[in-house]
């Protein structure tokens, strides 16, 4: 895997010895970004659904955003993987070119990592960015009067996810290859997809392998956004932690907040007609995780970075998420446990 990983100029010494060895002096000089994010088998991916690439990329993208979230520009990611024994080590090359995409797209490099073997396969990955300006981009600093505007997205990898659990987009095995069967499932490890429909196959891309804006992050941060963070959750979760840190209301405005036509295009797809096409798709809008789109508050001066468009309000009031002028009361995202 290691001869995989390009070199960079801040990477004095890359992965093969003890650890890693960065020298951030240069462009990347300022406070560091850090954190950690993990795939789990089984819990937040499957072999049958997600390519080893897939995988790859997805472990860097959601450690990437977090990142840019906090207004920093990534540059190094450390990825620890965890095997089953008998995952061919064609997996995880395959992984590791996923990692190395989504590092090249992010501007950043592997610099090291560990393997190890256990029950199912887990992936960490632990990023290091450069704050853009000197100042992070907390939750807790949205106000009163601000706006509230995101990134693209939102919706769209709840609505993949949905059609891959609904088996109305499949996986199929590559003619040739070897039948891998999926640990969890017994189904056959996902080769190229069986579909024809572009915007579904889309849905399904962006589900397996998200693609978070990160310049967007450095923009808001320059913008002067008060409050940043990264949809992994659902746009209403992610909203709420930004409310409740910030002790203010994020009224939203369901208007701004219309699911597009690729989703209601799904919704109808997974058998939903009439009025509960729309309800289905404004709750991936609403509730879905795993965009990584960039959810941030700016002064109501600011004129919005191109990437982020508004879609609601600041203000006081017992700290929550508000849509169309009263308490969003539903599940409102993701939740690794109950
Ligand atoms: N095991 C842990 N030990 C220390 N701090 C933790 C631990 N787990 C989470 N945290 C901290 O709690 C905060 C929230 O973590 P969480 O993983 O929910 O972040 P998040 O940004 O919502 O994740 P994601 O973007 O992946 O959904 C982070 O600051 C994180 O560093
Ligand atoms: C097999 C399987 N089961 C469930 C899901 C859905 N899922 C997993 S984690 C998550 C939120 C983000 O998590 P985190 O906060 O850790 O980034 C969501 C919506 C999936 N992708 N695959
Ligand atoms: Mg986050």
């Amino acid at each position: 895997m290691i001869d995989r990983y390009p070199p960079a100029p801040w990477l004095t010494v890359g992965p093969g010895d003890d650890a890693a060895v960065l020298d951030l002096s240069g462009s990347l000089a300022g406070p560091v970004v850090a954190c950690t994010d993990t795939l789990v088998e089984g819990q937040d991916f499957l072999r049958s659904w997600s390519t080893a690439r897939d995988i790859g990329i997805k472990v860097a993208a959601q450690n990437f955003a977090d990142v840019a979230a906090m207004g920093g520009r990534p540059h190094t990611l450390l990825v620890s993987l965890t095997t089953p024994a008998d995952v061919p080590a064609s997996w995880a090359n395959e992984m590791a070119d996923g990692l190395v995409a989504e590092c090249a797209r992010a501007g950043a490099v592997v610099a090291g990592g560990d393997v190890s073997a256990g029950s199912e396969i887990v992936v960490t990955g632990t990023a290091l960015g450069t704050l853009a300006v000197g100042r992070a981009v907390l939750r807790s600093g949205a106000s009163t009067g601000d706006v509230v505007a995101v990134t693209a997205g939102s919706g769209r990898s709840g609505a993949g996810w949905a059609l891959l659990r609904e088996g109305v987009v499949k996986g199929g095995v590559p003619s040739g290859d070897p039948v891998l069967r999926d640990p969890v499932l017994g189904d056959p490890v996902l080769g190229d997809l069986v579909l024809g429909d572009p915007v579904l196959e889309t849905l399904v891309a962006e589900h397996r392998a998200p693609v978070p804006p990160y310049s967007a992050g450095v923009e808001a941060a320059l913008a002067g956004a008060t409050a940043m963070i990264d949809t992994s959750d659902g746009l209403v979760r992610d909203a709420t932690r930004i409310a409740v840190s910030s002790g203010v209301v994020l009224d939203l405005d369901p208007a701004a907040l219309n699911p597009g036509d690729d989703l209601l295009h799904a919704a109808k797809a997974l058998g939903h007609g009439g009025a509960s096409a729309t309800d289905v798709a404004q709750d991936w809008v609403l509730t879905g995780g795993e965009d990584h789109a960039l959810l941030a508050c700016f002064p109501p001066s600011v004129t919005l970075p191109a990437a982020f468009r508004a879609i609601g309000v600041v203000r006081e009031g017992e700290p929550g998420v508000w849509v169309g002028g009263r308490p969003f009361t539903g599940e409102g995202g993701w939740r690794h446990w109950t």
